[in-house]
């Protein structure tokens, strides 16, 4: 019998509703991944509601959980690490020491980092030394890295001029180490109104992808932690990374149908817990060069 994968997630965690690991973990374990969830924060609800109450987890709380788990005889089971929001870059820095002590233990453990830096005009805010740590560190030892467009014009330093430019934008991240960059949401000049475009870049090709742009009334939080979570765990059920690529696609994309059915500002995983397993709709990525 194949082994089920172990998945180290490490973001936030929020009491009321989905953003971080209360968006990611449900979905991973869904699709058949052991997942040991790592609270960077306790909120009550996320950020964007713009009033919340809880707290940060100290930095010396993430080498410690880690060295807990290895001190059981445990760490080296792990498969894979995720990381997303950050508290501060300080608990960056204690995320990648944890990353070197499991890669230490299992080289072929896989660390894919959801660099989030905010969002300025939705009310999500990241302090600029969490951007610079994403730019000057966590990219380098990151094997996948799952920037959104805002995020790639951070690390790129400028904005894109047409799709070839996200993608030159993209593929010039490839050389600071990752093994695959997945863009999860494109925004250019001329890009197409009714469309939500991605790209992913490998050093074995590049593919784009577009789904339908759905209507909401508020834009749900979550569903970059969605993406980046369920890409690393199809990838980590043995997927092919374009595979694992339009999955994720699909099963975002049902849980967005299920959330505007519903009209619910949260996004609707329990209800749509069957469709991400098992995705009705199929987008297919084209390939894509320069
Ligand atoms: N098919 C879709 N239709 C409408 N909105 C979508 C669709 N897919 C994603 N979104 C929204 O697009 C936005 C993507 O935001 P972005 O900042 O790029 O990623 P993240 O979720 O990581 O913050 C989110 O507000 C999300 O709710
Ligand atoms: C606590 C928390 N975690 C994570 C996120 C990231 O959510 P998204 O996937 O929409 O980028 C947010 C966004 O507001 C947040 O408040
Ligand atoms: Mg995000």
């Amino acid at each position: 019998m194949k082994r089920t994968p172990h998945l180290l997630a490490i973001q936030s965690h929020v009491v009321f509703g989905h953003a971080g690991n209360s968006a990611a973990v449900f979905p991973m374990q869904r699709v058949g991944v052991n997942v040991w969830p790592l609270n960077t924060v306790q909120f009550s609800n996320h950020t964007q509601y713009g009033q919340w109450a809880g707290e940060v987890l100290a930095p010396q709380q993430i080498p410690a959980l880690v060295e807990g788990i290895a001190a059981i005889g445990e760490l080296g089971n792990c498969d894979a690490i995720l990381s997303g929001y950050l508290g501060s870059a300080d608990q960056g820095r204690a995320i990648l020491t944890g990353v070197a002590r499991i890669k230490a233990i299992n080289p072929k453990a896989l660390y894919l980092c959801d660099p989030v830096m905010g969002h300025p005009e939705k009310g999500c805010i990241v302090p600029q030394e969490v951007s610079d740590f994403l730019l000057d560190e966590a990219a380098a030892m990151a094997d996948f890295l799952c920037p959104n467009q805002l995020e790639l014009d951070s690390f790129a330093g400028r904005k894109p001029q047409s799709l070839f430019d996200c993608l030159a934008m993209a593929k010039a991240l490839l050389a600071r180490g990752p093994k695959a960059v997945l863009v999860k949401h494109l925004d250019y000049p001329g890009k197409l109104p009714d469309g939500f475009e991605m790209l992913l870049v490998t050093a074995e090709g590049s593919w784009h992808l577009r789904r339908p742009l759905l209507a909401f009334p508020r834009q749900p939080v979550g569903v970059g932690d969605l993406t980046s979570g369920l890409f690393l765990a199809r990838v980590l059920l043995g997927d092919s990374l374009l595979a694992a690529f339009e999955f994720t696609a699909a099963a975002v994309h049902e849980v967005l149908l299920e959330t505007q059915a519903c009209a619910s500002y949260e996004l609707e995983l329990v209800r749509a817990q069957d469709r991400i397993a098992h995705p009705r709709v199929r987008f297919e990525a084209t390939p894509i060069e320069l």
